[in-house]
């Protein structure tokens, strides 16, 4: 029996484990990988290094449609590139990573990263996983099954300071509690679980114990379709 396309929107705050289960869940099923908030990340590594002020929301607008964003799909290796240049590394800086949040709140630069991403996933022949914060709800609202990661600020401070080798605990919550919150309270498509989404509650459960509720769900979709 051939399988449809499953498509799987998969959002939350930071440090919910979006990015880890969305690389497992897809290279287990053999589905490809959108990472959106590199894209985001992109745009405003683009904005930095071309001297646009990121507090400018009508600068931002006036060029979001210049830098080319180039996403990869495949779950072991994704890579990103705007304008030919590999960002992978530069898009994860503090300095991208504070600015970020008002950067992806211009309404011209979400219509064009919304458009480029409705694409990748149209193209995605076996399927895709695609994890940000408003794919559920604006993105991808169609998607077969809609996953929603919480953990507490606590647990996702100390994921986060441990990534950062030993960053002070309280900085890193008091920094990602601010990013929610811009996140959250935007205008134009902010971070919310959809009506039909499934809440993941990760604080105590291991990255394991979520790939595999989550591979459960998009299994027994595939099953029911
Ligand atoms: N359930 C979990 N328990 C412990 N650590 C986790 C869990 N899920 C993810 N992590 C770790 O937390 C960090 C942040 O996870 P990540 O997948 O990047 O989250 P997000 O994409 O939501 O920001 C990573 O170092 C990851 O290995
Ligand atoms: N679908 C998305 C994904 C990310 N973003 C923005 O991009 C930022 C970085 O997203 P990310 O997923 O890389 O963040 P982390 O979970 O890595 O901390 C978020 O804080 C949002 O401001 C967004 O607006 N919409």
């Amino acid at each position: 029996m051939e399988r449809a396309a499953v498509i799987v929107a998969i959002d939350g705050p930071s440090g919910t484990g979006k990015s880890s289960t969305s690389k497992a869940v897809a290279a287990q099923l053999g589905l490809s990988y959108l990472d959106t908030g590199a894209q985001y990340r992109a745009i405003t590594w683009w904005m930095v290094n071309n001297g646009i002020d990121t507090d400018d929301p009508t600068a931002i607008a006036a060029v979001a449609g210049k830098p080319e964003i180039v996403s990869g799909t495949d779950p072991s290796a994704p890579g990103i590139s705007v304008d030919g240049t590999d960002v992978a590394g530069p898009i994860r800086t503090q300095e991208v990573t504070s600015k970020v949040s008002a950067v992806s709140a211009v309404p011209e630069v979400r219509a064009r990263i919304t458009e480029l991403q409705r694409s990748i996933a149209a193209a995605a022949e076996n399927g895709i996983v695609v994890e940000g914060r408003d794919i559920g709800t604006t993105v991808l609202p169609d998607a077969d099954l809609k996953i929603f990661l919480t953990a507490s600020p606590e647990a996702r401070a100390a994921r986060r300071s441990g990534e950062l080798k030993g960053a002070d605990l309280h900085t890193t919550r008091e920094a990602l509690l601010k990013r929610d919150a811009a996140d959250s309270s935007r205008k134009t498509s902010p971070l919310a679980k959809a009506g039909d989404a499934v809440e993941v509650d990760t604080s105590d459960l291991t990255l394991q114990q979520v790939i595999e509720c989550v591979v459960t769900l998009v299994e027994e979709k595939q099953a029911g379709k």
